[in-house]
């Protein structure tokens, strides 16, 4: 099948687990009865984007939050790219991980922010992930019954190996969970994402958090799909919306074919290599 339809929920922060599995609930209700395949959810969606907040509602992988996710897909048949939580492992290290469900609920993709958001710009945003977070080191791809995908988290845009590697690896669909700010957001927010999808000719879906003007870190919103010519399919505003867009995977082989950058890569004078 080559055509898909991706619901993006641009949702407030819930860190009410009864009432995030509500609201869950609801919106894959809607996913579906608008015959969405995939459900997207922003970065950090149960968790306030703050580094004191990571370590009080990081959970395991398996966690209460993990366990609705993974029903929510079972229960409507969908794929869930289940945004950002805060996860901890065995020793007590806490990663920012988006996970990924396939309709029968079952754990398909995870990966670890790879690149840790640790900036100061003059008069604007100051963000110190790395005060509690750990990197992850694996470049995500998976399977589905479409085609083969990708994961990264926010920050991870700004890093073209880590797009060109999933590119690599037969990626045309590239999920990011992210929350840019009010700083960084204007700046560089669809620049980045159409740039990505245009050096790698991949289809790229950007899932913010809805803006929440008293939170201490205030998101950009603008959720976005970018296709592999580079062009803006759906961008939304800052508020909460539920946001259906439609993907034609050929596409992502019609611009491979006609301007075929991924051939055309010199390895012979140059190479990127995953360790
Ligand atoms: N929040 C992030 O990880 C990234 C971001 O806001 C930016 O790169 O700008």
């Amino acid at each position: 099948m080559t055509v898909l339809r991706i619901a993006q929920a641009q949702m407030p922060v819930y860190t009410d687990i009864k009432q995030l599995a509500g609201v869950l609930k609801t919106l894959a209700e809607q996913a579906v009865q608008e015959k969405a395949s995939f459900l997207t959810l922003p970065e950090m969606f149960c968790c306030p984007y703050d580094v004191s907040s990571f370590p009080v509602y990081a959970e395991p992988q398996g966690g209460p939050v993990w366990q609705i996710c993974s029903d929510i897909a079972r229960s409507f048949h969908i794929y869930l790219s289940a945004g950002t939580m805060p996860e901890q492992d065995e020793n007590r290290r806490i990663y920012n991980t988006a996970y990924v469900f396939d309709q029968d609920g079952r754990q398909i993709a995870k990966h670890r922010k790879m690149h840790l958001f640790d900036i100061n710009v003059e008069d604007g945003q100051y963000f110190q992930e790395s005060a509690v977070l750990t990197a992850g080191n694996k470049v995500t791809t998976f399977e589905t019954g479409f085609c083969t995908m990708g994961l990264a988290v926010c920050y991870d845009i700004r890093f073209p190996e880590l797009f060109r590697l999933m590119a690599l690896k037969n990626a045309r669909v590239i999920f990011v969970p992210a929350s840019f700010n009010m700083t960084t957001g204007p700046m560089h927010w669809e620049l980045l994402f159409r740039s990505q999808a245009v050096s790698n000719q991949v289809f790229i879906v950007g899932t913010a958090p809805a803006r929440d003007i008293n939170s201490s870190y205030i998101s950009w919103g603008h959720s976005i799909v970018t296709d592999p010519w580079g062009n803006v399919l759906s961008s939304m505003e800052a508020g909460t919306e539920l946001r259906i867009t439609e993907i034609n995977l050929e596409e992502c082989s019609r611009a491979r074919e006609q301007i075929p950058v991924l051939r055309h890569r010199r390895e012979d004078v140059y190479t990127l290599k995953e360790r």
